[in-house]
């Protein structure tokens, strides 16, 4: 599959400051830029990721500081910020009688893709694996295999800018296994933020991390450079772990 027809996108992140009402600080004056590739956000539980990536795609817009996203030295406008992007929240709703196929040609049709896109649409089933399920209604569907929809709903449009918010949580090996292998490929062209806190992910498909603790960024580099903060070389989830408890000074989980 030819990914993504768009140039490269940037995502810049200056000064981006989250509060929740009852002065719960979600982020704190996060400076980041995302750039093509696969970038994982890794936190524990509560670390802010989920806020980080929902401000990124829009969802949340009160926060402080900017984000902006940027092609070919140009900051792009909100329509043209909204057609790049793809987004797989955590979970998502979905018209329980809507057909496999016509939920992708659906996610198709609200990025502004044309009537005509069967070529999209057969491409994004069938790099999600769905395809064999396109006639099936939605909810005869396991919850892996509706998460396979949910992404290919996320890159029917070839989106030059990916986000996923903990896309193997509750995927058998095998399962995350396959994820793996579909997102490494779309990750050789597009920017991808991936938040998790599964370090199979991080080990199998993080070019760079960003480790986010309590609302703060405090740590950057590569998942090699990561693991040998934990005083190894070899990058495992096992050395990824030592590196998170060293750069952190706590458990991942
Ligand atoms: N709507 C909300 N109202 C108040 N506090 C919130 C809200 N959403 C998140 N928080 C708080 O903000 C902090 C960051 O949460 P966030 O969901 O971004 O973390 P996370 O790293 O994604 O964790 P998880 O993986 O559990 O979703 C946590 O303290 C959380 O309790």
């Amino acid at each position: 599959m030819e990914f993504t027809t768009f140039p490269a996108t940037t995502i810049g992140i200056a000064k981006l400051s989250k509060r929740y009402r009852r002065g719960i600080t979600a982020l704190s004056n996060i400076e980041v830029t995302f750039t093509p590739g696969i970038t994982a956000v890794l936190g524990r539980n509560g670390a802010g990721k989920s806020t980080l990536v929902r401000s990124i795609v829009g969802i949340d817009t009160r926060y402080d500081g900017t984000i902006t996203f940027e092609e070919s030295g140009e900051i792009l406008g909100r329509a043209e910020r909204m057609r790049r992007l793809g987004w797989l929240p955590q979970s998502f709703g979905y018209p329980a009688r809507m057909t496999t196929r016509d939920f992708v040609a659906y996610a198709a049709w609200l990025k502004g893709l044309p009537r005509d896109s069967d070529e999209a649409i057969d491409c994004a089933l069938d790099t999600a694996d769905v395809a064999s399920h396109g006639r099936q209604r939605l909810d005869a569907l396991s919850g892996g295999t509706l998460r396979r929809v949910g992404f290919a709903a996320s890159i029917v449009h070839a989106p030059s800018v990916l986000v996923l918010d903990e896309p193997t949580t509750g995927l058998d090996p095998i399962q995350r296994a396959e994820f793996h292998e579909r997102l490494a490929m779309i990750g050789r062209r597009s920017t991808v933020v991936l938040a998790t806190h599964i370090l199979e992910d991080v080990a199998a498909l993080a070019d760079r991390v960003h480790v986010i603790e309590a609302g703060e960024l405090v740590w950057s580099g590569t998942a090699v450079g990561l693991s040998r903060a934990g005083g190894n070389t070899a990058v495992d989830s096992e050395t990824l772990r030592s590196g998170f408890r060293s750069v952190v000074g706590g458990e991942l989980s």
